[in-house]
């Protein structure tokens, strides 16, 4: 049996990390929590050679193809797996899609106001200035399975939200409707 994925979805300052944290002790099984930023913070920060800029973008996409299989291994295993990640490209999407095909994933939209992810992004200081509405503008991919807006509510009630609505979800999931929309078809 493999494990189940919650995708929290949103633009960065949105509060993925801080609902994942929240989350994990409100589920009833054990479930890992991996930030996309948990891969890459595993990778080395020195090395004999400067990359450039066409090996860095190469180096990027791997790093994120690399963790979207991470997670399948996991949950083939049988292991639920939490996943803080911006869906901001459409490769990364379509990726996810063809590799979680026959995984339970549902996918959870963090969304935030424009105004709001400004002065956090501001506030914490350690993300690139614009780079929260840059991703607002591309983050949404139709309606998901569950939606928590953290302008006025805590990372505590969103995932309270989420703990309880987990439950009542029902097939076809928005993953299911993606790829049906998104993807070719398999030909008889
Ligand atoms: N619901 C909330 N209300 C107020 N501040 C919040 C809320 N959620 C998160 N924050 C604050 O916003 C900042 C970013 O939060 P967090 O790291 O959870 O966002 P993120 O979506 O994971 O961002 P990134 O994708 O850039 O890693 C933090 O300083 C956090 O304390």
């Amino acid at each position: 049996m493999t494990g189940r994925i919650i995708l929290l979805n949103g633009a960065s300052s949105s509060g993925k990390t801080s609902i994942g944290h929240a989350l994990l002790p409100l589920l009833p099984d054990p479930w890992f929590f991996i930030p996309a930023d948990a891969i890459g913070a595993m990778r080395s920060t020195v090395h004999t050679r400067v990359l450039d800029d066409a090996e860095i973008a190469d180096m990027l996409v791997r790093t994120r193809r690399g963790y979207h299989r991470a997670v399948a291994a996991l949950a083939s295993a049988g292991n639920d797996v939490i996943m803080d990640y911006p869906l901001s490209e459409q490769w990364r999407l379509t990726d996810l899609l063809t590799t979680l095909t026959g995984y339970d994933v549902t996918l959870v939209e963090v969304r935030c106001s424009a105004a709001e992810l400004e002065r956090r992004e501001r506030a914490r200081g350690d993300r690139p200035p614009g780079l929260a509405r840059s991703q607002s503008l591309v983050y949404a991919h139709g309606t998901p399975d569950i939606a928590v807006d953290t302008t006025d509510t805590s990372p505590a009630d969103c995932a309270r939200q989420i703990a309880v609505l987990l439950p009542t979800v029902t097939p076809p999931k928005a993953f299911d409707r993606l790829r049906d929309r998104l993807l070719p078809r398999p030909h008889p």
